[in-house]
Parts: structure tokens; sequence; C-alpha cells
């Protein structure tokens, strides 16, 4: 541990439910770094073991701990020893990593002038065990006197399954992340489109905020922006085909490909059906079937050429049911359009590499249904949701990374519904 700069910075790096234990030798270096764990808040994550690593180890393996990494920075001599320790006892998970600092001793594991060099000898007998363990794979970093990264690999066992390792080897939650992949979601300068946005970020995408609004696409860009994650802001109106293929090609031109697309933009009309004008069917249409669809096109034109690709659409519950009491007949059918699109889709690009689904939101707590006419309505649906509330923009977060993700590899043309069970009564 020493002064505990590599333990502060691992216990920053891990979910709040890691845990980091530090081994040290010398106890008043215990004392020293408290403080600074403290501070930094990671206090409760960090558990120091004073006294010899080995009985460190030793008691980490009676206890049935195991690893995902171990980082070997303590007396040069006794790393073989740690890291026989480590592999016998079977501490490193599969996949797990060892560290080892200082491993190249400015090359001084490769020559020593004639000289003889104690601490140079262990390392290099180290490397060479390392280097002939079939249990792990090695790399050497060649920077100041060398870090080594061994990680464990996976066991080929008969009698081992993708249910044990995960489905090639990744594990259910790494299968949700959505690194290296690029996003693009419309209608996201704000609402649903904006946690839509904000959740496939979290996961990992390089996200394309694109709204009709370029204002408000690049608000959220910038949110996006200044907590990490890779964003751009299009500015697009998606009832023009033009605009469609426009808005994919900056896409793919700005993030380098388009693996994610959510087709959210969407508007809503309250009117009875025998008041509707024509005007008021045709705007509902032209955004909420015709844009969403002329999306999907250019979207699918360029997945299908790549040979992969998730294309989710936003529907509503209104394509399952009837909303009531208000009346939104140009809407309700719009959105049944969404999943018979999202279906024809699904079933049309299933065997080249791309899958198709749509999710049906209940009623969302959004400045949308903040309208006079719509806003004295609440107290009516909240009797109509067995949960008894509305659905909270958040409810959706976690659905969208799973759709967009490889862990839904088989689900396609798929309504996917949450709405508190709104439509089961
Ligand atoms: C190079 S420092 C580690 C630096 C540390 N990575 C950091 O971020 O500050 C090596 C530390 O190993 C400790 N040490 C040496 N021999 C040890 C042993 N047998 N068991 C446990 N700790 C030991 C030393 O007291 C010293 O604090």
């Amino acid at each position: 541990m020493f002064t505990g700069t590599t333990t502060l910075a691992v216990a920053q790096a891990l979910p709040k439910d890691g845990k980091v234990y530090a081994l040290e030798i010398e106890s008043y270096m215990q004392e020293f770094a408290q403080p600074y764990f403290q501070q930094a808040g990671v206090a409760d994550m960090v558990e120091v073991l004073v006294g010899p690593a080995s009985e460190g180890i030793a008691k980490l393996a009676a206890q049935g701990t195991r690893f995902d990494l171990a980082f070997l920075d303590a007396d040069k001599t006794g790393y073989l020893g740690y890291y026989n320790q480590f592999m016998d006892l079977n501490l490193i998970v599969p996949g797990g990593a060892i560290i080892v600092d200082n491993t190249l001793m400015k090359g001084r594991t490769y020559y020593s002038g004639g000289v003889k060099d104690e601490l140079a000898d262990a390392i290099r007998e180290f490397n060479e065990v390392v280097c002939k363990d079939p249990r792990v794979d090695v790399v050497a970093l060649p920077f100041r006197d060398g870090v080594s990264i061994i990680t464990r690999r996976h066991e080929v066992r008969p009698d081992v399954d993708e249910i044990v390792t995960g489905a090639a080897h990744s594990r259910i939650l790494q299968r949700l992340k959505l690194n290296s992949k690029v996003a693009l979601i419309t209608g996201a300068g704000q609402g649903i489109g904006r946690a839509f946005a904000h959740a496939l970020g979290e996961a990992g995408a390089a996200v394309a905020v694109a709204d009709i609004n370029g204002e408000a696409a690049a608000r959220v860009a910038d949110e996006l922006a200044a907590k990490g994650v890779r964003a751009v802001a299009i500015t697009a109106d998606v009832t023009q085909a033009k605009d469609c293929q426009r808005m994919v090609d900056s896409v793919v031109d700005r993030l380098g490909a388009l693996d994610i697309a959510v087709n959210n933009a969407g508007v809503n009309f309250n009117n009875a059906a025998e008041d509707t004008p024509e005007s008021e069917w045709d705007t509902t249409f032209s955004l909420n079937t015709k844009g969403l669809f002329l999306c999907c096109q250019a979207e699918g034109r360029h997945m299908l050429a790549r040979g992969h690709g998730r294309i989710i659409n936003t529907a509503s519950m209104a394509s399952l049911l009837v909303p009531h009491p208000q009346k939104q007949i140009a809407y309700n059918a719009s959105k049944a359009a969404v999943v018979k699109i999202t279906q024809t889709l699904g079933a049309e690009w299933a065997d080249r590499g791309l899958t198709v689904n749509c999710m049906s939101p209940g009623i969302v707590n959004t400045a949308l249904i903040q309208s006079d006419a719509l806003r004295p309505l609440a107290k009516e649906w909240l009797q109509q949701i067995p949960m008894g509330r509305l659905a909270e923009m958040s409810d959706l977060q976690a659905a969208i990374v799973f759709m967009a993700s490889d862990a839904s590899s088989y689900m396609t043309g798929h309504n996917l519904v949450l709405d508190g069970g709104h439509t089961l009564w």
C-alpha cells in the first residue's frame, strides 16, 4: 500500500460496492493513508491488512475471497511467491488480471553489466515463470521500469458451458455495456429522448443527439460531454427523407459508424375523432409514422451494409389500448402503425444482423402532459394504473440500454411495454 496512492486510484475507479484490500508491512503507513481515503470518500471500500503480504494473501484465501485484479508492488524478491499464491490458490477469477510494477527494472532484467543484481535476478526469474505459465497471458509495457499485465485465461473444460463462462466469455453486465458503439436518438432535445441519450451514453456509447430544435440538441450534447460522454448535436427534421439521410451520414461522418438508432421524435394532439382536422392527422402521421419509417430506412441501409445494428422505435401504450378520457385518434393510430413497422422491419432484417424493436411507455411524467388540457386528467390516469403512479423518465432508461445491447440479441419485432400495469386493466 505504502502512501495509498494506488489503493486510492483503484478504489475510485470501482463501483460503489467494490472492495480493495491493501497489504502493507509497516503499520504507520495505515495511519498515514487513512485520512486520504476518508477525504476521497473511499474509506469504506478499503481494508488494510498490516503484516507481511504473504500472510495477508493467505488470510484472504482462507476467507474464500477472489479478485478481479491484484496489483503487486511490494518487495520485488517476493513477487514470485505472491504470484504463486494468487494462481495456485485460485484467487484470480478467469479473465481477471495481476498487474505487476517494475518488471523490466529499466533494462536490468536484460543486462546488469556483469554486476550481481539480486533484485533484477528475482524479477527475471519471475518474468520467465510467468511467460511459461499456460494459465496466463502476459504483456510487459516498456515504460519507466516496466509494468506487466498478466491476465488469467479462461479454462477450456468440456463440462463448462457458456452459462458458466458467460456467452462468448462475456458476463451479463458486460453484455449490457455499449462501449465503442455509436447511438443516434431523434427527438433527444428533451423529455424521453434526452433520458435515452443519457442512458445510452452512461452505458458507454458515443451519442448523436438529434432534434428539430438545434439549440435543445446542443444543450443535451453539452450535458453528455460534461459527464464524459462523446456526444454531437444534429439538427434534423425527420419528416423529410433528405434530412433523415443527412442525419445518418452526419453521424457516420462525425462518430465513425451507426450501431444503435432510437427513433423517438413524435407529436401528440388531443381532439375528438369527429373534430380532428385533416391537417392534424397529416402532421401526426408525417412525423410519428412516415418520419419514423424514413429514419429506419436511412439507418437500416447503413446497418445492413455493415451486417449489424439495433433499431428501437418509441411506440406507446396507445398502440395497445385506447387511452382515456383524452381523445387522440391520430396519435393512437400512428403509434399502432409504429408497432407494425417495427414488426415488419424486424422480420425483414432478422437474418441480416439487425434487430428492430419498439418500446411502449405508459403515461410518462414529461413536459408533454403538463398542457392545460392534459394536466387535470392526471387524477383519473392514476386510478387506471395498477402501480398508482405515472412512469418517470428514469423508469425507461435500463430498458433502452437492454434493447440497444448485445444482451437482447434474440429479440426482434417486439413491443416492450413499460406502463406500470396500465394495459392490464
Ligand atoms: C513501492 S511501495 C508501494 C507503492 C504503492 N503502490 C503506492 O501507490 O504508494 C512498496 C511498499 O511495500 C511494502 N512492503 C515491503 N515488503 C513487504 C511485505 N513483505 N509485505 C507487505 N508489504 C511490504 C513497503 O513497506 C512499501 O510501503
